[in-house]
């Protein structure tokens, strides 16, 4: 496998993370954690569970605040702006949920034509058909668009769920733990679809994992959360082939194809 480069460090930053200190309580999860996203770049997070990954995410789109630090995301600092402007955000940023989020009594044509329903009513039936058609095609999935949720495997559940974020063409995409619970010839297909979708769509897109194959695959860089911030960031290389002991573990005990 051909390693992936770091392609954009001089580009524009998409998201800027400057300082950020998040607690719950007495619970310090976040603590002076800086971390950039650069325009069309793919950047890896790894950290263990409860590190506060997913607390990152809900910053980043304004669903919980931070005590303090910068936050800005498509040259908007999140915690200054108005609630209509986040929800205009929000319209900008895709999250591709871990276990997919398909409404099971909705057809994929359905669940497709979901996000539009709200946020899209200028488009007119043969526009939204298109746009359906289109995102199928993109994960390789024409063919199941008259089928039910219940009807798809795990896999092709996942691609659903990465076609409907697609619909309303973001430009950063949000991966939380795209390949848990999938066997590896799946989750390959998985991270070769996030790096089409990279390519087709020139999204920006944060990519968290365990799973050190998908990181090697999909990431341009890795960023890890340990000890609440980001100290060790490069690329795959920089951050395995080191020694570094707090990367090591994640090494010892996954299985790189
Ligand atoms: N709303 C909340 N109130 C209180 N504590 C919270 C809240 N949200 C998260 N936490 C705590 O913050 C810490 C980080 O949680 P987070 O869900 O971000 O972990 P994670 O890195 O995403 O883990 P995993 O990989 O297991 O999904 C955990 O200890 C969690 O219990």
């Amino acid at each position: 496998m051909v390693q992936k480069e770091n392609i954009h460090t001089d580009a524009e930053k998409v998201i800027e993370i400057n300082g950020l200190y998040k607690a719950f309580g007495s619970y310090q999860v976040l603590e002076n954690a800086s971390l950039d996203l650069y325009k069309g770049e793919n950047l890896v997070v790894l950290g263990k569970s409860g590190t506060g990954k997913s607390v990152l995410i809900k910053i980043i789109v304004g669903l919980l605040r931070p005590d303090s630090g910068l936050v800005k995301v498509l040259d908007h600092i999140v915690d200054e702006i108005s609630y209509e402007e986040l929800l205009a955000l929000r319209l900008r940023v895709g999250f591709s949920f871990q276990n997919s989020a398909l409404y099971d009594s909705m057809t994929v044509k359905e669940n497709l034509e979901f996000p539009l329903v709200r946020n899209r009513r200028d488009m007119g039936k043969s526009d939204v058909n298109a746009l359906v058609e289109e995102m199928l095609d993109a994960v390789g999935l024409s063919q199941t668009i008259n089928q039910m949720p219940s009807e798809l495997s795990g896999g092709q559940r996942k691609r659903i769920g990465i076609a409907r974020t697609l619909m309303l063409k973001p430009e950063i995409m949000l991966y939380d733990e795209p390949t848990a619970g999938l066997d590896p010839i799946t989750s390959k297909e998985i991270n070769k679809l996030i790096n089409t979708v990279q390519e087709r769509y020139h999204t920006s897109a944060i990519v968290i994992t365990h799973d050190l194959t998908c990181a090697k695959e999909t990431g341009n860089r890795v960023a890890m959360l340990v000890e609440r911030s980001f100290e060790r960031q490069g690329s795959f290389e920089q951050i395995f082939n080191t020694g570094d002991p707090q990367a090591q573990p994640f090494f010892d005990y996954n299985f790189i194809q």
